[in-house]
Parts: C-alpha cells; structure tokens; sequence
C-alpha cells in the first residue's frame, strides 16, 4: 500500500503473532511470502511416508526376518525421503497426548503468563519468536517456546513454564523418552548400513544436546500470504517431531507432501549432520509448515545435535572409490547452518570437499 508505514522486524518479533490474531490484524508485510495464489493445501499430496516399527529393531542379538525387512524399509526411508514415521518407539500414547495437551494449555494462557518467560528477540531461548532475519527474509506466522533440555546443567529454568502445573515433570519425562529413543534409533539407523551399532552416538559424543521447540501455529485469515514455518533443512543431526493437526510437509523430487496425522507416531527427520555423517546415503529433507485458516496446531520439535566442539564427518566405511567423500569433517556445523538459515539459504554446499 502506498504510504503505508512497514513495522521493520524486529518491533513485529516483540509482538506475538496469537497477539495480531485475537486483535484481528492482517499479516503485515514482512510476514508475507507467498503469492496470494497458494491454497492451503496447495501441491501437497497424502503422503506415503514410510512407517517403521522400531520395537522390531531393538534387540542387539542376531535379526530375524521381521527386523532385517524393517532394516530395509529403515535404510530406504532415509534415503529417499529423509524421514519415517516411527512407531513402538516404547513412548505409550497417552503420553504422546498429554505433551501435545500441556503446549496446547502453555499457549492457551494469558499473554502476560507466557511472556514470563519472554525472550529477546536476539535470545534464542525462552518464548517468542526466532531472532530477527537478513534484511528482505520472511517472518514466520508462528509463536514458540525454545529450550535447551539436555545435558541438565544446560537447564535455563527461568524459561521453563510453572504454568501449566505439569509442564516441567513432563518435559523432564519426555527428555528421558528422547534420550531412549535417539539411542535405539542412532543404533538401528547404523545397523541398517550394516555399520557398528555404536558409530552415530560416538559421533554424536554422550553429552549430545536435546533441544526442545514447542510451536504454535495461529489461525490465519491469509494462509494464501503466509507460512507457519518458512522452507528449510534442520541444522542438528537429526530431528523428532510430535505434531496435533496436519501442517508440516516435506520436500521430495519437488512436490509438498503433507505429514499425516498420527497419533501414535513420531516423525523421525534427518537433519544436515546425519547427511555429513553418512556421505550424502540419508537426506536432509526441506521442510515447512502451512499456515490454516480453520485449525491451530501445536508441534514439539526436538533438536539432537553432537556436542559442541566435536569433529564429525563422513564414516570411514561409507567413503569408497565408488562413493567418494562427499563431505568435508566439520565441528559445530549447527551455527554455519543457523547464518544461512537467516539469510533464506542452506549451508551444506559449505561443508562440501
Ligand atoms: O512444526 C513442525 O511440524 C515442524 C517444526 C520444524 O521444522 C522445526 O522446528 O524446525
Ligand atoms: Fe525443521
């Protein structure tokens, strides 16, 4: 609009976006990338991600029939797709319910309860939204609650929510959950390439850090205009997402497709440092997440990502004449990532050999 005064940023990312939706405000300017033509369930087919049951792949003994097919569904997933919906991941379901019950309750209180635990909007822990983008780069039309659960003593409790009361404990029991399930998946996905089950964790050290984003996606008047989570591959080694409604979809051979919905399962997602990792054989998938008209969602993203200061690379076994090392060892890629995430762009091109 002609004359119309643009909010830079960083006033918008001190502003919640559920503030602009319970005023009924539009998305302003810098949230928008989207062309007006995009309909919310544009290009986005009912995928056919696969599903793994990792209670089959959890016994170190010698596999039976059972677990070397779901071996190969593992190994295929991960190379095409990027992803898997897990299943007998030994979380029981009710417990999946009462995570996705505790965020919904988190953003559902009072503005002035949540921004108790506010965070800068150049902090990355804490409640709000990411730190200010490049100049020209969109904002997303999401709120969120980032915090750093593992190791402990990485604990910052001034931004764990009292409120809901519940919260902390079940936070605390979910870390325990993911602690358990990266290592039998870090296991499986190394047997699955017929690799010594131990060489991910080593990679990924003992102190390897969970992160934890809980996001919140408003309604929109304008899914058209906007995206809850802008196009983007994962910084961390891999990702595990718990997800409400439908909204996050996944890049493959350049077509969208939707992550369905399943109660009962987690999205396991490879992230930059697994493709390193494995030469290229895993893909980090692009990934975003729509915007809805009709429905909020609530997600809970958990970041694991090897310790800091640790060199990480392409496993001697996986580099060949056939298969020529692909990646560069690297140490603390998760920040490269970041400085490219900020400017709209990827960063593995950086770390190639
Ligand atoms: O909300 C989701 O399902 C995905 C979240 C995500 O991709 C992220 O936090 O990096
Ligand atoms: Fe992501």
């Amino acid at each position: 609009m002609a004359g119309a005064f643009i909010q830079p940023a960083e006033v918008l990312l001190s502003k919640r976006v559920q503030e602009m939706v319970i005023n009924g405000e539009e998305p302003p300017a810098p949230y928008i990338c989207r062309d007006g033509d995009a309909t919310e369930d544009d290009g986005s087919v009912e995928s056919p991600i696969p599903i793994v049951d990792l209670s089959l792949l959890s016994f170190s003994g010698p596999c039976g029939d059972e677990s070397e097919d779901e071996l190969r569904k593992l190994q295929s997933a991960l190379c095409s797709w990027g992803c898997f919906q897990a299943v007998g991941h030994g979380i029981p379901s009710s417990f999946l319910d009462e995570i996705r019950q505790v965020t919904k309750e988190f953003f559902g209180q009072p503005m002035e309860e949540k921004k108790k635990y506010a965070k800068t909007v150049t902090e990355f822990e804490g409640y709000g939204a990411d730190p200010v983008p490049e100049e020209g780069q969109p904002l997303d039309w999401s709120d969120r609650l980032f915090l750093d659960v593992y190791p402990e003593d990485k604990q910052k409790l001034k931004f764990w929510p009292e409120n809901p009361k519940s919260f902390r404990d079940i936070l605390k029991e979910y870390t325990e959950k993911m602690k358990m399930v990266t290592k039998l998946t870090s296991k499986a996905m190394a047997k699955s390439l017929n690799l010594d089950e131990n060489c991910f964790l080593d990679q990924f050290g003992e102190q390897a850090p969970l992160q934890a984003r809980f996001n919140y996606y408003s309604r929109c008047q304008r899914p058209d205009l906007v995206l809850g989570l802008k196009p983007h591959s994962d910084g961390s080694g891999y990702t595990i997402i718990l997800q409400d409604e439908v909204g996050l979809q996944i890049l493959k051979d350049d077509k969208w497709y939707a992550v369905p919905q399943n109660p009962h399962a987690i999205l396991v997602l490879m992230a930059d440092q697994m493709e390193i990792m494995t030469n290229g054989i895993f893909k980090s998938p692009v990934h975003r997440v729509l915007s809805n008209s009709e429905k909020e969602r609530v997600s809970l993203a958990v970041f694991y990502t090897p310790e800091a200061g640790k060199e990480i690379g392409p496993l001697d076994d996986l580099v060949s004449v056939e298969r020529p090392r692909v990646f560069k060892n690297v140490k603390d890629y998760a920040d490269t990532h970041w400085e490219y995430y900020q400017r709209g762009t990827r960063a593995l091109h950086t770390v190639q050999v």
